[in-house]
């Protein structure tokens, strides 16, 4: 056991402001641990000593990725002091969430795995860097990405850009890529999503609304904001399916599946706080993994689709790793 058990928690305003602080305080009482808000404009050592620290710095990655300076100086000071005091357990570690962030290296990741003997796969993707038409098509081709496919910006998380996105139904409109960007081919899913959600070795999946099903066509490209699509509450015009599209039987995602997916994918990227986007192939029955998100909403304050008791779940993760460090 460490000398102290103090966790030192760093998250935005806005996350702070979705999770019930009280609550934590008093899981953790409960667990023997005392959690306080670190200040990333203090000096570290000052704070000290804490045994854990947990957060989500994927903002403050993201823009020190994107050349601002003081994220970069934030960001080096944790890591160096990280460096320095190697006994502290962090969920999650800043280099695995940093190979997240982005949205290819993530995909490939996936790829690498041997999910695809589950009947899981992540659609065909590319990354597109050059504006150049011909070189567009090329790339699109060799990587096996059809039409519809979707454009989602290359870093995933921490600005509003990372959720801005397009869905290119044809070459005519292949203009309207935003490079640099991750090309990926739409998957007709029937306008449903299912997220896991890890915590530790704990999952649990919930139903989300999704985008409705697409074919390639001459029709302009669509633009949307993902955050408007797949919350508990979105109510997109893109998510209302086509009459034709409406079904009486649709697949049922299997548990044991998706325990696979959560235990494969927590070991792949060596996190223990996730989010896994899958859809079902509406014709082949597949499971199609579109995202990956590091510490998401777990269903935030209210809990109404998220992850039960999520703070005992987080501390007892801790509990674990603490001891197993
Ligand atoms: N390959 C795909 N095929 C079909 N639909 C997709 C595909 N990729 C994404 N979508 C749809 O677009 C939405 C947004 O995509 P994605 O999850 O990649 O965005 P994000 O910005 O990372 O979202 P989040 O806020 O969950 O992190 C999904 O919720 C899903 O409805
Ligand atoms: O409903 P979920 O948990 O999917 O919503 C998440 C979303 O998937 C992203 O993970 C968001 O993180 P960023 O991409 O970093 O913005 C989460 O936002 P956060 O403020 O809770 O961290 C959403 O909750
Ligand atoms: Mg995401």
């Amino acid at each position: 056991m460490p000398p102290n058990k103090r966790i030192a928690v760093w998250m935005s305003e806005k996350k702070l402001q979705k999770i019930n602080w009280q609550e934590l305080v008093t899981v953790c009482d409960k667990h023997g641990f005392e959690v306080f808000k670190l200040d990333l404009n203090r000096s570290l050592e000052e704070q000290a000593p804490f045994c854990v620290l947990l957060h989500k710095l994927t903002d403050i990655i993201a823009s020190a990725n994107q050349g601002d300076i003081r994220s970069m100086e934030i960001i080096n000071e944790v890591e160096k002091y990280l460096e320095r005091n190697s006994t502290i357990t962090v969920l999650d570690p800043i280099p695995n969430v940093k190979q997240l962030l982005d949205r290819y290296n993530c995909y490939s990741i996936i790829q690498a795995t041997n999910l695809h003997s589950y009947g899981v796969f992540t659609p065909p993707f590319c990354v597109l860097r050059n504006e150049d038409l011909d070189i567009i098509k090329d790339q699109l081709k060799n990587s096996l990405v059809t039409f519809p496919f979707i454009c989602k910006p290359i870093l995933g998380h921490g600005s509003r850009q990372a959720h801005e996105m397009s869905i290119i139904f044809n070459e005519k409109y292949l203009i309207d890529c935003k490079t640099p960007c991750v090309a990926q081919s739409f998957i007709n899913h029937n306008a449903i999503l299912y997220k896991i959600f890890i915590v530790g070795d704990k999952h649990c999946f919930v139903e989300r609304p999704s985008l409705k099903n697409f074919q390639a066509s001459q029709r302009e490209s669509i633009h949307f904001d993902s955050s408007d699509v797949s919350k508990a509450d979105s109510k997109s015009r893109l998510s209302v399916l086509d009459p034709d599209d409406v079904v009486k039987e649709r697949w049922q995602p299997d548990p044991k599946v998706m325990e696979v997916i959560a235990n494969t994918l927590r070991k792949s990227f060596g996190m223990d706080l996730l989010g896994i986007d899958v859809v079902i192939d509406k014709s082949t029955g597949r499971y199609g993994i579109i995202d990956v998100n590091a510490y998401p909403g777990f269903g935030s304050v209210s809990g109404y689709d998220g992850f039960p008791n999520f703070f005992d779940a987080v501390l007892d993760c801790i509990s674990k790793k603490v001891t197993s460090n």
